[in-house]
This record gives C-alpha cells, structure tokens and sequence, in this order.
C-alpha cells in the first residue's frame, strides 16, 4: 500500500509487519455466501426478484447496475439491514434469514466512512471490539495491528479530521476488518474520493482483499471499478442478474443488450434474425437483417429465425476504411458512416460517427498514436468494418 507522500505500508508489508497472525485469522474467517431465490419488495415495488446467487469465500465480487436496479437491497439483504421477502440466504454454511446483523459476522464500510468525528483513530477502530466485550488486552493487540495493517499506526491519537481523504478511507477498513468479520460489504466505498485517489484506494483495496483472502462484496455503478476490482461482476436489471462473470467475460462478451449498453461505448444494432450456422468453436454464426443497413454477422447461440435480436461490436475492434476504397476485405460487416466528431482523450481518441442511411449514432475508439497517420477529417464519409468473430449476437 502506498500513502501519497509515496511511503510504503500496510498491505505490502503487512506480514512483515505483523507475522502470519492476522493474515492466517483473516482468511481463516472468510466465508463464501450463497442467495436462494431471493426477493425483496416494499409494498407494489419489487426492488429483487428471484435472485440466486453464489459469492465463494476470499473472492471480490461486485454487484454492478445502474441507480435503483437493487444492488444497495441486496447487500443489505446479504448484512441483515433488511428483510427478505422470500427466499434464503447463507453466509458459509449457516442460513442466516432469521440471526439478527449483528449476529451475522459481516462488517459494512460506507461510502461517507462514518468514521465518529469526536473519537481518536484508535477509539474509532477499537468501537467493534467493544461492542462485542472483547477483552481489553486483545482488543489492545488487535487494534494495533490492523493500525499497522493499513500503515497508520501513526496516527492513533488523531481525530478523523486530521487525517486525508485516502487515510480516512484506510481507517474505515480496518474498523470493518478488526471484528474479522467473514464477509465484508463495501457499499460504494470510493466514490466520495477524487479521480485519482480513488485509482489508488481501488488498488490497495484489491490488495489487502487478496493478500488476506478476504470475501468483499461491493456495490459500485462504475463500469472500471468493477472490472479493476473483483474476481465476479454481477451485473444487475431491475432487480434481476443479466449476467454473472468475470470481468473480462463481460467485457468481451455481455450476455444481453442491457449489459452490451450499460458497458458504456458498445456499438448495437438491432434487427431480425435471418439465418444461422453452426461455427466451429461450437457457436453459430448469425445473420440478422438491419433495417437500412443490411446484413451483419454475430457469433452467439442461434435462435428462431424471424426473431428480433441484437449484436454488439466494442469501438476498439472495428476498423475504418475510405468510402472509396474498392480493395477486397475479410470483413464480414460494413457500414458506411459519416465522421461527426474527433475527440484526442489521451492514449485513446474516439471518433462519433452517424450511418449515413439510417442515422444511428456509433463510436470507433483507436490508438491516438495510430489515429495521427490517418488523414480522415470531421464531416468525411467512411466505412466502418469489423468481424463476426468481434461481433457478440445478443438475444435478448
Ligand atoms: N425503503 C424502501 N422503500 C421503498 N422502496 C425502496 C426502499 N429502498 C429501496 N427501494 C426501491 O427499491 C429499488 C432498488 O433500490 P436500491 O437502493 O437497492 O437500488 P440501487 O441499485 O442500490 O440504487 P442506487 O445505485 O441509486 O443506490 C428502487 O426502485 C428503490 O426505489
């Protein structure tokens, strides 16, 4: 873990630091959580519905979805803020619907870190131990070694006010982790912090999460964060799951619409199925019909011809030709497009783009590096291609 003066502590050094002691009781702890068909309502409003779901224990899994899909519902479903409607939920191999949160042996790190202003660093973390009438002398030992966990033994004396943003998060985290608690809940943990420290608490996060096999649970609406932190993504729609993957899965291949959209830059066309064939790798490659565009071709699991669908193609992976070009191409997909804006974002420049014959707005992301030997211009027609193999068909 590095602080901003740039001095190493915590997560590096934590074994160094404190033996193999807190890192064997961490990980001893930390168990896997299961969801059995569960849902939540409030009156007519169903904010889960039939949800099942299982987080094996020392793994990062987000839950990720945009406002009001029920992500903050099933977390506090998870910590037993909230009751269930129907359904079970397990925390190891216990079946916790009916032990009360404090009995559940999960912990939950907020956004805001609702750290006590009036209390010392030392007394904010030691809160936990004391409530659960830890005996004085190990309360003592294990609130200095967490403080030595996450490198701010230093500053035990101090009031939360005198500690930076990124410190106060760090203070946060050991007052979850000191009851070593088998899960830990982390409800938008990060997004109180600036750009660039929240880049770095992200990292030191994952690190003390897999340096100590911990079970984090943390509910985000940022696309990056999810895929930088968890070994999972739960992506989740109106109180369902759409997908449940790694990180990489979903980027690459999102398993509905929905989740192809709320990837952020995905290129998606809709229209009718025409025809499939098995490919292959044991997919079929799918032919649907775009109104005003013509063909294009997916890779996905066929369904019924004549059925409306979608296909999904990432801004990186197509390419961009002259409209004039007559040289022969391996694509399977062209579509001619109008360039309305160039933007230079760093590494990455994204160019908006419009079909000319249906005005769908699309997005091609290159290299900037590369981008700066093209001589294309705004205002220029061009033709967009890209392969079935880089084209996800989506069901539904
Ligand atoms: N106490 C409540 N009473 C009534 N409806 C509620 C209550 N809490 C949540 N809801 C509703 O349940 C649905 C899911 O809410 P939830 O807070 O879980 O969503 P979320 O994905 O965490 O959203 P956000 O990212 O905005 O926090 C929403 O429609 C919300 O309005």
């Amino acid at each position: 873990m590095t602080v901003n003066s740039g001095r190493v502590s915590g997560a590096q050094n934590a074994t160094q630091l404190t033996g193999n002691g807190i890192q064997q009781a961490l990980a001893s702890v930390a168990a896997g959580v299961g969801l059995r068909n569960v849902t939540k309502k409030y009156g007519s409003v169903t904010a889960v519905e039939n949800i099942t779901l299982d987080i094996p224990a020392g793994k990062y899994c987000c839950l990720l979805g945009p406002s009001g899909c029920g992500k903050t519902t099933v977390l506090r479903m998870i910590a037993g803020h909230e009751e269930i409607s129907s359904g079970e939920i397990f925390i190891g191999d216990r079946r916790v619907n009916d032990i009360p949160a404090a009995k559940r042996s999960t912990s939950m790190m907020f956004q805001s870190y609702a750290l006590f202003p009036h209390k010392t660093i030392w007394q904010n973390v030691d809160f936990g131990l004391k409530m659960q009438n830890v005996p004085e002398a190990e309360r003592r030992a294990r609130v200095g070694e967490i403080l030595e966990m996450v490198g701010l033994s230093h500053t035990s004396d101090r009031k939360p006010t005198q500690l930076s943003g990124g410190q106060q998060q760090r203070i946060a985290l050991a007052r979850a982790l000191v009851t070593r608690p088998q899960v830990l809940m982390l409800d938008e943990p990060l997004s109180a912090l600036d750009e660039n420290l929240r880049v770095k608490m992200r990292t030191e996060l994952r690190n003390i999460q897999k340096q100590f096999g911990l079970t984090f649970i943390q509910v985000t609406h940022h696309v990056e964060e999810a895929f930088a932190l968890s070994d999972s993504v739960v992506v989740m729609n109106h109180g369902k799951l759409d997908q449940v993957a790694a990180p990489q899965e979903i980027f690459s291949t999102p398993a509905s619409q929905f989740v192809a959209k709320f990837m952020g830059d995905n290129n998606i066309f809709t229209g009718k199925v025409i025809q499939c064939a098995p490919d292959t790798d044991g997919t079929d490659l799918v032919e649907l019909e775009i109104e005003g565009l013509g063909s294009l071709m997916a890779k996905g699991y066929c369904v019924q011809p004549g059925q409306m669908a979608a296909c999904s193609v990432r801004p990186d992976l197509m390419s961009i030709e002259s409209s004039t070009s007559s040289a022969p191409t391996p694509y399977a997909n062209r579509v001619s497009a109008r360039i309305t804006g160039i933007e230079m974002t760093g590494y990455v420049t994204r160019i908006s783009l419009m079909a000319e014959a249906t005005g769908q707005e699309l997005l091609y992301k290159v290299r900037t590096e590369d981008w700066n030997n093209e001589t294309y211009a705004e205002g220029q027609l061009v033709t967009l291609r890209w392969s079935a193999e880089n084209c996800v068909f989506l069901a539904h």
